[in-house]
């Protein structure tokens, strides 16, 4: 295993596993129609495009990226765009991917940002989500897995940019991040 990584969370098996019963439950919901899938660079790239290959139905992509929301205010959490959508949505069946919820600041802002222009439906995918931390709620449509408080890497989660590459996700040694806050917000 990776020098940094204390243990592994979930091994590339299992979250292969979900993915493909992800793929299965969105398929079945979203049957006869066309869907857009939008994922949020850059976390949530890989997941997404294993996801995306678990589906049979049609299928468009897009992305956008957001800041981290930095020194924000707990509640509110200032979220930029950096990167917008290149489609149009309005009047489509849209399907926000992400690789994880922590706070919900993120998809909180997203979801209201979203539903402003209009789209036919608007529902939400997470690989993880980590309830203890959350500072507003958010509603996920679609959740892979719920895990415990620690700063978690690999299949797109990253630390400081690096281990997005791992396949597995694993838990950082906390010496890797030297006691500081796991997001500062
Ligand atoms: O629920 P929240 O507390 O908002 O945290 C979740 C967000 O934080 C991470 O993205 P990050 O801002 O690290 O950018 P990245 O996806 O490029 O790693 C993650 O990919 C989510 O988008
Ligand atoms: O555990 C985690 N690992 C990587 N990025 C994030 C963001 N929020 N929580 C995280
Ligand atoms: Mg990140």
């Amino acid at each position: 295993m990776h020098e940094d990584m204390e243990r592994v969370l979930i091994t590339e098996e299992e979250i292969a596993r979900r993915v493909r019963e992800l793929g299965a439950e969105i398929s079945q919901d979203y049957a006869g129609k066309e869907l857009l899938v939008v994922g949020i660079l850059k976390g949530a790239v890989i997941f997404m495009a294993d996801l995306v290959r678990c589906l049979n139905i049609p299928v468009r992509l897009d992305f956008m990226a957001v800041s981290s929301y930095g020194a924000s205010s707990e509640s509110s959490g200032v979220v930029r765009i950096l990167k917008d959508l290149e489609q149009n949505i309005e009047g489509l069946d849209v399907l926000i991917v992400e690789d994880i919820v922590d706070t919900g600041l993120t998809l909180n802002y997203l979801r209201e940002n979203l539903l402003t222009r209009g789209p036919a439906s608007l529902k939400i995918c997470t690989l993880l989500d980590k309830p203890s931390r959350r500072k507003v709620n958010v509603q996920v449509d679609y959740n892979g897995f719920v895990i415990p408080d620690e700063f978690v890497v690999g299949y797109g989660l990253d630390y400081d940019g690096r281990y997005r590459h791992l396949r597995d996700i694993l838990i950082l040694k906390r010496e890797v991040y030297s006691g500081k806050e796991q997001r500062e917000n």
